[in-house]
């Protein structure tokens, strides 16, 4: 089996690792990514096709040359503290996008589709840990932006035929083993890289938002799922659309809650550097505690994330330490 497949933002953090996990299951991945936020140095699993998902005659054009038999869609503008300055710039590039891109699938003959959403889709949990039927209200044009994108893909799958898979991620985390790609966001905002710069004296210290969350210690959780696992999970989504499975959606994170304080002890006893924390108000629009239930992932894609958090911190320890390494060369 050699299957193309499209992958829409492929040149950047979840999307190459999702290229790599691609590749070894045997498929042929080609990226399309207008590189506004990813880096072509990441593409290293099949050809990278620069080009705009609102472009709808470049998708064309790509889409009659490679014959992809099904897209993955990643590509997005993702900060959410961004969406809520400029949520017309989220709206365009998140939901046109996709909406392009979905008509332009449809013109080459692609049935199928698995989309990358968000638990940011939820909103402020009203029970925990949150399944796929929990309330959806989103607090940010981001999550709404992907909220919509749920909506149009479920009618889509009703009165068209198209059938999609939503992968509602949890927090990704980690790297690839071999440290040949990682998580290189421009401006980063999560915690995990941030505190790793830190540790690398990259960035003067780590300010921890909020110590006063009704949660075990105060900080806020958060469900981290390393990077590979979420890839493993998008290469049996993308099987179960080729094998005629029907539209739905799956939780993709680890079930498990970690604290940011937890975080942070594990990262300094990882990375053995007393980095400096500093405690700052919370951050506007962060919830309490975001926690999967992964059930349904479990049960009908068999999927099992098997990687610790250890294994998120040490991975992408190697992969920040690499980049710092490249940056004094
Ligand atoms: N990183 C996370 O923790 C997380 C959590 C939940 C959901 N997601 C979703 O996963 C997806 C990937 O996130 P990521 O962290 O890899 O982000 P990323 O910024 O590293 O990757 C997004 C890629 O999409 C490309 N892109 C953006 N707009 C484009 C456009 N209009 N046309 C073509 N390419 C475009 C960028 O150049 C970039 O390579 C996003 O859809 C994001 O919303 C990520
Ligand atoms: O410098 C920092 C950065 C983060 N945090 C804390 O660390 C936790 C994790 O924060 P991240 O920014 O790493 O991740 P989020 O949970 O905010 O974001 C995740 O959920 C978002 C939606 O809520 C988006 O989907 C986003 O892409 C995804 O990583 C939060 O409690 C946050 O307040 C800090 O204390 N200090």
């Amino acid at each position: 089996m050699c299957s193309t497949i499209l992958v829409t933002g492929g040149a950047g953090y979840v999307g190459s690792h999702v290229c790599l996990a691609l590749s070894q299951a045997g498929f042929t991945p080609v990226v399309y990514d207008n590189l506004s936020n990813g880096h072509a140095a990441f593409v290293q699993w099949g050809d990278l096709e620069i080009g705009d998902i609102r472009d709808g005659a470049r998708l064309d054009a790509v889409i009659a040359r490679h014959r992809p038999v099904a897209v993955l869609h990643f590509a997005a503008l993702i900060e959410v503290g961004e969406s809520v300055k400029a949520p017309g710039r989220f709206y365009d590039n998140n939901v046109v996008g996709a909406l392009t891109l979905i008509e332009a699938a449809r013109r080459g003959g692609i049935g199928a589709m698995v989309f990358s959403s968000t638990c940011a889709t939820y909103g402020d949990p009203v029970y925990l840990p949150m399944d796929e039927a929990h309330p959806q209200a989103p607090l940010t044009p981001y999550g709404r932006s992907k909220l919509m994108v749920e909506q149009a893909l479920a009618d889509y799958s009703t009165y068209a035929g198209f059938r999609s898979v939503c992968l509602r991620y949890f927090n990704a985390a980690g790297a690839d083993e071999e440290g040949r790609i990682g998580e290189r966001h421009h401006p980063e905002t999560h915690a995990i890289p941030l505190a790793l710069q830190t540790a690398l004296g990259q960035r003067q210290g780590f300010k921890l938002f909020g110590d006063d969350y009704d949660t075990r210690d105060g900080t806020a959780v958060r469900d981290y799922v390393h990077v590979m696992d979420l890839a493993d999970a998008h290469v049996r989504a993308l099987k179960y659309l080729l094998d005629g499975g029907e539209t739905t959606v799956f939780n993709l994170g680890a079930g498990t809650g970690t604290t940011v304080a937890e975080l942070i002890d594990t990262i300094r006893r990882t990375t053995n550097r007393p980095f400096p924390v500093e405690t700052a108000p919370r951050r506007p629009g962060d919830a309490p505690c975001l926690v999967a239930d992964n059930r349904r992932a479990r049960e009908v894609l068999g999927w099992q994330p098997t990687r610790t958090l250890d294994d998120i911190v040490r991975t992408a320890w190697r992969w920040h330490a690499a980049e710092r390494e490249a940056l004094e060369v």
